[in-house]
């Protein structure tokens, strides 16, 4: 049902707030399941959320039997009846695209629907397709689809990426575990999910080194197994929180949140004036004095993550002086900032950079979510807001967090998630860019 959330900022919070598993990684993780040819795949902390839904989606309608239960799902991927996905999937969500390299590799032939571009930027796929066609593999694009073939085995190359994508990273890799010879991935993404993909691919039997590095080398093998295996904790996720702490000068622990996957958060924060402790649970943070404003560029890991950009900004706005954002991974990721100037906020964007002028007192709006992040970040501006606020676009923050509404309310917000109305219904249908509205290669 269609909904929206209501927030009356001002509230101290307080207490523990668990950690799910990793979006980013559990969605890399179960198409990588349809790699394992023999026995069955047990992935562990799997998120869920309407984004873990739907690639476990992409998968049945492969042929692959999932079966989803408690944050752990089991996969067969014994059978596979057909290597085409879908429009009515892809177009969901772009991550299904990630099924391309392990369907290439182990049958030889995929069908997928091109993935559009999306309120945050165009998002081209054009270094998947590079490392692919390296490896021998012929591309063909028609009627929306991108169809890759190759005859016999895929075989080992060296591909440099031109930028350091994570999905390209990602798709390359799993697409040489079952080529024929050695491939290197040179700029490759440094991720922390590149990693727990890595160890899970390696769990079924690949050899990869060098994961976490920009360079990976994939030593091809004759067939992958199924695995068992434990996504890591979402440190985006586990950001938000920290930031939620930070906004409304509170005290939090963050249960599970791993300080070697934030370190740039930590680091800004900290610049900030936030305390953080670090623990081997997860992380304290609390803020007991004012803030003070800092500048933040956005870069691939170990950098600022582009995924922490909106959030961080809606700290900005109430910390003292001027910050300056610059997002330098996806060209329109600003899309928070009309929004939140709905809330009384004072940011000038220009191209790429967004100067916040933090101190103005904010409050409460009716605003809708462009985009997952600026999703939350509009919930975070909230709690900090006077008065209220009434947040829509909520099919993008369930994307990718689970239970915000209730973490938060156990936490001491005042937060609720109610139904839309019949008349906010229609103007939600006209409101913000959905999804996938460009497809593009370049
Ligand atoms: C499901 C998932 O893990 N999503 C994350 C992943 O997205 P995703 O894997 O799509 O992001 P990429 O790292 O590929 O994109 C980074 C930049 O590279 C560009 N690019 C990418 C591929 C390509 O072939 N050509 C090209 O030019 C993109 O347009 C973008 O400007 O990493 C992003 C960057 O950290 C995060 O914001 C997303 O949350
Ligand atoms: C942009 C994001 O996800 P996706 O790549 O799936 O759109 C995100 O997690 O912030």
């Amino acid at each position: 049902m269609m909904s929206k959330i209501i927030v009356r900022g001002g509230k101290k919070l307080s207490g523990r707030v668990r950690i799910h598993g990793a979006k980013n990684a559990v969605l890399p993780i179960i198409a990588a399941s349809i790699l394992g040819s023999e026995g069955e795949s047990v992935i562990h902390d799997a998120p869920p959320l309407d984004d873990v839904n739907v690639i476990n989606q992409v998968l049945e309608s492969l042929g692959i039997e999932v079966e989803y239960k408690d944050e752990s799902i089991r996969v067969n991927a014994k059978h596979v009846r057909t290597c085409e996905a879908s429009y009515e999937l892809v177009r969901k969500m772009r991550a299904s695209f990630l099924v391309m390299g392990p369907l290439l590799t182990r049958m030889g032939h995929a069908r997928i629907s091109l993935p559009g571009g999306c309120a945050i930027g165009t998002r081209p796929i054009d270094q998947h397709l590079k490392g692919f066609e390296a490896m021998g593999a012929n591309i063909e694009l028609g009627q929306g689809y991108i169809e890759a073939r190759v005859s016999g085995k895929l075989k080992g190359a060296k591909i440099y990426l031109d930028v350091a994508s994570v999905g390209a990273t990602e798709n390359i890799m799993m697409a040489a575990t079952l080529a024929e010879g050695t491939t290197l991935i040179e700029n490759a993404a440094k991720e922390p999910e590149i990693v727990d993909l890595a160890n899970y691919l390696n769990a079924m039997g690949a050899k990869i080194r060098g994961a976490g590095t920009g360079l990976i080398r994939i030593d091809g093998v004759e067939w992958l197994t199924g695995a068992v295996h434990t996504v890591i904790p979402d440190r985006i996720e586990a950001g938000t929180y920290m930031i939620a702490a930070a906004i409304t000068r509170s005290d939090l622990f963050i249960e599970g949140a791993i300080a070697d996957h934030l370190r740039p958060v930590i680091s800004k924060m900290q610049e900030m004036g936030v305390q953080i402790n670090e623990d081997e649970n997860g992380l304290r943070v609390y803020a007991d004095r004012p803030l003070r404003a800092v500048d933040v560029k956005t870069l691939p890991y170990p950098g600022f993550p582009t995924d922490m950009q909106s959030q961080m900004m809606a700290l900005l706005l109430v910390a003292e002086g001027t910050g300056i954002v610059t997002e330098t991974v996806f060209e329109n990721r600003f899309m928070h900032v009309e929004q939140m100037a709905n809330m009384n906020a004072q940011i000038k964007v220009d191209g790429r950079t967004a100067v916040v002028s933090g101190g103005n007192r904010l409050r409460g709006a009716k605003v809708c979510a462009s985009d997952l992040r600026a999703g939350a970040a509009l919930i975070l501006a909230a709690l900090a807001a006077e008065g209220d606020t009434e947040i829509t676009g909520l099919h993008h923050i369930d994307r990718g967090y689970v239970d915000i509404t209730e973490k938060l309310a156990q936490l001491g917000a005042d937060i609720q998630r109610v139904p839309l109305e019949v008349i906010e219904l229609e103007e939600e249908e006209t409101a913000l860019p959905l999804f996938a509205v460009q497809p593009s290669l370049a």
